[in-house]
Order: structure tokens, then C-alpha cells, then sequence
């Protein structure tokens, strides 16, 4: 069955669908078909899939790794999340702009961040699970993090500062005026 993709308001970053079978047991949906992706545009080699589970809440990100920047497909298996890529590519006329995609179970969705933009999410269910392929492996010396209510961004986060559950990690993140960013 086909997988069809639609853009955002950002050039890269898309959005694809896969067909999803339901009937009174449940759902059935083909995660990922690497020639159902190809044909709808995306020939990206994945070289690792990552899961993480989330309570309610949880802001993870924004992150980013340089020296081996990643490319992520991004679907949620359980619960739902606020999916945010913001773009990093300073000579992007969008440099400092993000989507934001809402993404579910069941929603046959996947998300693509691609390289040169910071990833991140928040959690709006207990036991949110994400997963995501991504395009190069982890390289802790070159992961970076974008505060994520930097100002600047503009994001409007659902939950405040005070609501959100994040990571030592990336509470000390750096806003968008002193980041590193890509060419
Ligand atoms: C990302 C990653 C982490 N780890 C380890 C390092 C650490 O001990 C533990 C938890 O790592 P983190 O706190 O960085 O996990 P997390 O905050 O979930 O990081 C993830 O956030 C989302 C938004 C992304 O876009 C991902 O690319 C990734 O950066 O897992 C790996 O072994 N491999 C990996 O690929």
C-alpha cells in the first residue's frame, strides 16, 4: 500500500502517511516498507531506531549532533506528542522557524526531520512511546541542545515551564543567539 507525503511550512521537513488497517480486533499498519518510502520520495538509509517512553509532560530535545548530523523519522507508537523541528541551517531563509506536528497512535504518521534541524517533543499522555529511525549513529561529543523555550523560537509550547518534566541535559540548553548551528 502506498505512502504518501505531504510538506510543511519548511522545506525538508515532510510529512508521511501510511494506510492504517483497522478492524474490531484493532489496527494494522506497516511501520516502515523501505520501497513504500522510496516511492514517496524518501531513499534516506537508516542506520538505527531508537524508543523512548515518556510520562506525561516530558519536553525531550531540542536536539542535535554535529560532525555526524542526523536525519529522523518520527512516529508515535503509544500515546501522543507535540512533535517540534526547528531549522539550524543558517543560510536557510526558514533559519530559526520550526514545525509543529501533532502526532498519535494509530495515526499511521511519520515525521521527517531532516539534517540540519533540532528535534524535540513534548508528552501530552503518561507512557508516551516515540520511536524513530535515524540516518547516522549517536555521537555523544557532537550532541548539542537548543533550549527549548528559548524566546526566540517563538514555540508555542502547550504546557509551561513550571508543568514541563526535562533532563539536567536540556534544562542547560543553549538559546538560538549563542547555539551552534549548521552551514
Ligand atoms: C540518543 C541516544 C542516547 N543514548 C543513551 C545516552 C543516555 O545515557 C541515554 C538517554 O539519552 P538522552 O537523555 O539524550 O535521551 P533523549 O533526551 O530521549 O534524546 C533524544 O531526544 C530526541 C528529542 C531526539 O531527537 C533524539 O535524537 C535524542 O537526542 O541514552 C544512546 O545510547 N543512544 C542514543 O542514540
Amino acid at each position: 500500500m502506498p505512502v504518501t507525503s505531504q510538506p510543511t511550512s519548511i522545506e525538508g521537513v515532510r510529512l508521511y502517511e501510511s494506510p492504517v488497517f483497522r478492524d474490531d480486533r484493532g489496527y494494522f499498519q506497516e511501520l516502515f516498507n523501505e520501497a513504500a518510502f522510496r516511492e514517496a520520495g524518501l531513499a534516506t538509509t537508516w542506520v538505527q531506531d531508537n524508543i523512548s517512553n515518556s510520562r506525561k509532560n516530558v519536553v525531550r530535545g531540542l536536539h542535535y549532533q554535529l560532525g555526524r548530523p542526523q536525519a529522523k523519522l518520527v512516529r508515535v507508537l503509544r500515546g501522543a506528542v507535540i512533535d517540534y523541528a526547528v531549522d539550524l541551517r543558517r543560510s536557510s531563509p526558514t533559519f530559526g522557524k520550526h514545525v509543529a506536528v501533532e502526532l498519535r497512535e494509530g495515526d499511521g504518521r511519520a515525521l521527517l526531520v531532516p539534517i540540519g534541524f533540532a528535534h524535540g517533543f513534548v508528552s501530552l499522555e503518561e507512557n508516551t512511546v516515540m520511536m524513530y529511525k535515524v540516518s547516522d549513529v549517536h555521537h555523544p561529543t557532537g550532541e548539542r541542545t537548543l533550549l527549548w523555550n528559548d524566546p526566540a523560537l517563538q514555540i508555542s509550547w502547550p504546557i509551561s515551564a513550571a508543568e514541563a518534566i526535562l533532563s539536567a541535559k536540556d534544562l542547560a540548553g543553549s538559546p538560538l543567539a549563542t547555539a551552534e548551528t549548521y552551514p
